[in-house]
């Protein structure tokens, strides 16, 4: 367990300071849950994870009032005196301010990151940050996986039903395993003195096969286009936005694609942001979809692996790298 003293946490080297202002707003595509006609639902779905890798979901079903207990219990714990947060530090999973990852990277950031069983939220077994938190915390954080867990499924299940798979459920099939790897990070940017943009979360790419984000009213992420360029994502506190992840990259045979974002703080007032990260079980072993590769006419980008080998590799990089490229093949070109 790594516990930093209050001195040591002001010695850490804030992160570089970015240009002005932020770049200009995407048009992320939406997709109403609600609407009622499933099939275009799927191809929505399918056409925003190729195009972008990131859509905007509405219709979701999960209740505004859990939204709003969750994001006033998070803004509780992060208000805590440090000492009392840094009781619930851990390494991976727990409170954390600055340091992201195991590898030197470094945001204007508190989070506190937890893994997510089948019962719901809950931190590592043997973690210091079990029970740390305040108990209404936990109870609204169970809720809240089990509410977000059933509707990243729906998300699966159109994306499945959209690139035209005869199994439905071969992706929330992970996620929904007794084993899977999900976890849920509650981030905390606070409002920065300086006037310039700071990096508060850098920029990469998520590793599991799909993220489901949801913020408060502050803005700050920013996702790339397929040419490279920079926009930022308007926030909107009553819809969720959805990220393709590796994992999913790698399954679709790159068809849908992986998005590299990161978060710019700029705003005086704090952003908060959850996010359910759906994982495959460790021993898992992904590799291209059989049906996906035949349409490509047997090109396959990906060699097989196991998450648990993906994980492995992806914990010696920064969070910049490019962690598929080890298990790319020679087709990738
Ligand atoms: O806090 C956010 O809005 C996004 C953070 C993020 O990309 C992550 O935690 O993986
Ligand atoms: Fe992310």
């Amino acid at each position: 367990m790594v516990v930093l003293t209050k001195g040591e946490l002001e010695q850490i080297a804030l992160p570089a300071v970015q240009r002005a202002s932020p770049p200009p707003p995407a048009a992320v595509p939406e997709v109403d849950l609600a609407a009622g006609d499933a099939a275009a639902a799927a191809r929505a779905v399918a056409k925003a994870c190729e195009d972008h890798g990131f859509f905007k979901v509405t219709g979701h079903g999960v209740p505004p009032h859990l939204l709003a207990r969750l994001e006033a219990a998070a803004a509780a714990f992060f208000a805590l005196p440090q000492r009392e947060k840094d009781r619930a530090a851990g390494c991976p999973f727990g409170y954390a301010s600055k340091r992201i990852g195991a590898n030197g990277d470094l945001g204007w950031v508190e989070y506190l990151l937890l893994a997510v069983t089948a019962a719901g939220a809950a931190a590592a077994p043997g973690s210091a940050c079990e029970g740390a938190e305040p108990s209404c915390f936990r109870a609204v954080l169970d809720e809240y996986v089990a509410a977000v867990r059933r509707m990243t499924c729906t998300v699966l299940q159109l994306m499945a039903q959209g690139l035209g798979l005869d199994d439905r459920d071969v992706f929330s099939r992970l996620v929904l395993d007794r084993d899977s790897d999900s976890m849920l990070r509650v981030n905390h940017y606070p409002p920065a003195a300086e006037t310039r943009r700071l990096t508060g979360f850098g920029e990469h790419t998520d590793p599991q096969i799909i993220s489901v984000l949801r913020s408060n009213d502050a803005s700050g992420l920013e996702i790339t286009l397929r040419d490279g360029t920079w926009v930022s994502v308007p926030s909107d506190t009553e819809s969720f936005f959805v990220n393709v992840g590796d994992a999913l990259q790698v399954l679709t045979n790159g068809r849908f694609r992986s998005v590299r974002h990161r978060v710019m703080v700029s705003s005086a007032r704090p952003r908060v942001s959850v996010i359910f990260f759906g994982g495959p079980p460790p021993r898992e072993r992904l590799a291209p979809l059989p049906g996906l590769v035949d349409r490509e006419g047997g090109r396959r980008r990906y060699r097989e692996f196991t998450w648990r080998e993906y994980k492995n590799s992806a914990y010696r990089t920064k969070l910049a790298d490019n962690r598929l490229c080890s298990f790319e093949t020679m087709a990738t070109s």
